[in-house]
């Protein structure tokens, strides 16, 4: 990826044009359920807050013209560091869903996060080209949440991602306002019939299907059950990192969902450094939660991240303009990085890792439980 030249100059500039477009055009009750956070939505504005704390200092005289962007993720090459975060339901914000996505991620040559909750068969989004990884809840049909296992292996998935921060929801209020429910044309089909929760609240209908007492036991049992490369999301605990990696996981999503489940919870990025530190490089770290720019990929790989997953502007994509809407975010957001890589002289994602980055954190490691 050519720096500087590729970065377009005409609308949308930013992610965040993207997303006001989305606005203008979702019906406010989507718009809510997709942007919004949980409680008072401390933790989704820390998120950002947060970013623009963390400060990168650049290296000069390093002679670059061309920054590559060029990575694996799990072993999946990919055209920058960056894959499609797991989101529920895609086809609230338009018809085309979730196999337009994942045909705008293999295109841009990056991974797709299925769903357990995507709104279409799963097999229908394994692209030829793509990479496909899995995030799975755990469900309280067990024999369900086994096939979805088995299900991604079939079908070739390169990673199954569990998601470990959501027992149950956190309470979006903006949803209890809007008295939000999943319409039917973007319900979970990869559910057992009777698990679909039509015209029931999210929050209800999460309750009803996962089982919040999932627990390190239940981690070596999915460990045991399939060969795909296991990572944790929703990681924010060193401790709980060392653990996850003692237990055979071979990637963490450092993550607090988007600031959709604990109000409160730290900002995914102030969390970074003392699980990369609890790990060093024992596996692979990847990051979510409030990413909205090339310079924000920049700083979690500076802070010590392979990776990072990237959640709204995705739907905010898919919302304007469908597949080529997705296309569109994705492409800027590379442009932005390759252009963000050659300002701090890092030629390669190796050496975008090597950065420092100076800013304020608030720190209190907790004792041992
Ligand atoms: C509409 C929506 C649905 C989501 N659904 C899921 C899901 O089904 N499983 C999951 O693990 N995370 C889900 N997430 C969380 C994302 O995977 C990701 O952690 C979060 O969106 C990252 O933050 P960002 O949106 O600020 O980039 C969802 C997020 C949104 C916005
Ligand atoms: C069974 C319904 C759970 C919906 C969760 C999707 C979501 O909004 C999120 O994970 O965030």
């Amino acid at each position: 990826m050519t720096a500087g030249t590729a970065v377009p100059a005409t609308d949308p500039l930013t992610l965040d044009d993207v997303e006001d477009r989305a606005r203008a055009l979702l019906a406010p009750e989507v718009y809510d359920f997709v942007a919004g956070g949980s409680g008072g939505e401390a933790t989704l504005r820390a998120n950002r807050a947060a970013f623009d704390r963390c400060h990168l200092v650049p290296r000069v005289l390093s002679g670059v013209d061309t920054a590559d962007t060029t990575t694996t993720l799990l072993g999946v090459p990919a055209s920058m560091p960056v894959a499609v975060a797991p989101m529920a339901f895609h086809a609230v914000v338009h018809p085309d869903g979730e196999p337009a996505v994942s045909r705008a991620a293999a295109a841009a040559g990056l991974p797709f996060t299925a769903a357990t909750l995507a709104g279409c068969p799963l097999d229908e989004l394994s692209v030829p080209g793509g990479a496909l990884f899995f995030q799975l809840y755990w469900l309280r049909d067990r024999d369900r949440t086994a096939w979805l296992i088995d299900e991604a292996e079939r079908l070739g998935a390169r990673a199954l991602m569990l998601t470990v921060d959501v027992p149950f929801m956190g309470r979006r209020l903006r949803d209890l306002r809007n008295g939000f429910a999943v319409p039917a044309h973007a319900a979970p089909v990869n559910l057992s019939d009777t698990q679909r929760g039509g015209g029931q609240s999210v929050g209800a209908h999460a309750a009803s299907v996962i089982d919040p007492t999932l627990s390190w036991s239940d981690l070596e049992w999915v460990r045991r059950r399939t060969r795909l490369p296991l990572v944790l999301k929703g990681v924010l605990d060193p401790a709980d990192a060392r653990r996850a990696v003692d237990l055979g996981a071979d990637g963490l999503v450092v993550s607090n969902h988007g600031g959709r489940q604990l109000d409160g919870a730290v900002p995914s990025i102030l969390a970074l450094p003392a699980i990369r530190d609890a790990i060093g490089d024992a596996c692979e770290i990847l990051l979510d939660s409030g990413v909205r720019s090339g310079t924000d990929v920049l700083r979690a790989l500076a802070l010590g991240a392979h990776g990072v997953l990237l959640g709204r502007p995705v739907l905010w994509g898919l919302a304007v303009d469908g597949e080529t809407g997705v296309t569109a975010v994705l492409d800027l957001l590379r442009a932005e990085l390759a252009t963000s890589m050659a300002l701090a002289g890092a030629p390669h994602v190796a050496a975008a890792r090597r950065l420092g980055v100076r800013g304020a954190s608030a720190t209190r490691v907790r004792e041992e439980r």
